[in-house]
């Protein structure tokens, strides 16, 4: 089990994270998600021991890692870099023995063939890391991470460098992986299907705190504000003035919103009325930009559609939704 508690660090005096808690258990994703510069790959960084200067303290299961005399070894943590940080200077196999250099030259062979074997990579061990496709290095790198048999695995946007059914196949297969050897996971990532997909457990991580850490399902049911909710779902953002006519209570430290998927088009006329303001073709459906008449939607709202040729930019329309379907949560 990972134990992050009170983390906070600066860099330049400029604060970066300020108390940061969380906890991973055993055989559990976490996925920690943020815009760009928010701070996830500091936390891992941090986790793993290769930034030491900063406030709080990281346990290991019962050891408290964040002091300097604890060495790497007992750490017990495996990381996955965005650019997988291969050594271009070495083959394959010596990339994977590398984390192995304390240990005896046979019983090093041994291992590194197992590895090379179960993350089928053995009929590539003597090539040079450039002469791999961008799955085969992700595959070196993980085999690396794993050579020591760690507890805790790191990985930092692992499947960025994937075309998208390679990135499927792979996340499957690391998710099948991480939970057969009951490791504790955090993964970093800007995606948040691949969160939704992967994870047991998201913290979302925005001016420099942790807004909210919870299951998938219960973050993605019960985002504690439009921040959050944003982040995870493709969302709709309705006035406030226009929620106020369908007699709905709200005040203004509130939003409505509703998930777009959810919003249709219709002519029957409803206190909803919109007009087409563009229209793009996203390949298997189209996306209207729609914006309510008398009534200006501090964002673009959109409403997906099957066909465009049904609507026109000077034609009244109205927003079609089941009220049920809103939620009011927190600005
Ligand atoms: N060693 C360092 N010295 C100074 N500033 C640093 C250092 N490491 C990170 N930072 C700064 O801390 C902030 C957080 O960086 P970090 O890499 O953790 O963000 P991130 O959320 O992982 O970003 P991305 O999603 O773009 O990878 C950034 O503003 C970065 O410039």
């Amino acid at each position: 089990m990972v134990s992050v508690n009170s983390f906070g660090i600066s860099f330049d005096k400029t604060k970066i994270l300020e108390d940061i808690n969380f906890d991973v258990n055993e055989g559990e994703i976490v996925t920690l998600l943020g815009q760009s510069g928010c701070g996830k790959t500091t936390i891992l960084r941090s986790i793993a021991g290769l930034q030491r200067e900063h406030e709080g303290n990281i346990c290991i299961g019962n050891v408290c890692v964040s002091s300097k005399e604890v060495f790497k070894k007992d750490r017990e943590v495996g990381y996955i870099f965005q650019d997988y940080a291969l050594f271009p200077h070495l083959n394959v196999e010596e990339n994977i023995a590398f984390a192995l250099d304390k240990m005896p030259k046979k019983e090093k062979e041994k291992r590194v063939t197992k590895l090379l074997e179960q993350f089928d990579i053995a009929s590539h061990r003597k090539k040079s890391t450039h002469q791999l496709s961008g799955g085969q290095q992700q595959r070196v790198a993980i085999a690396r991470a794993m050579a020591n048999n760690p507890k805790i695995l790191l990985l930092d946007e692992p499947f960025a460098n994937l075309d998208s059914q390679l990135r499927y196949k792979t996340k499957m297969w690391l998710k099948a992986l991480i939970k057969d050897l009951n490791l504790s996971a955090i993964l970093v990532t800007h995606d948040k299907k691949e969160a939704l997909s992967i994870s047991d457990k998201i913290g979302i991580i925005h001016n420099k705190q942790l807004l909210q850490f919870d299951t998938t399902l219960n973050i993605y049911n019960n985002p504690q504000n439009y921040y959050v909710a944003n982040f995870l779902s493709e969302l709709n953002l309705i006035p406030n003035e226009l929620i106020k006519k369908q007699n709905i209570d709200i005040n203004e430290d509130k939003v409505a919103v509703i998930e777009i998927h959810k919003c249709k088009i219709t002519k029957s006329i409803n206190n909803f009325e919109l007009k087409v303001l563009d229209s793009s073709f996203c390949g298997e459906y189209y996306e209207l930009l729609v914006d309510f008449v008398d009534y200006n939607c501090e964002k673009t709202f959109k409403i997906i559609v099957e066909n465009v040729e049904d609507f026109c930019e000077n034609e009244t329309y109205y927003l079609d939704i089941d009220l049920n379907d809103l939620k009011i949560i927190a600005k």
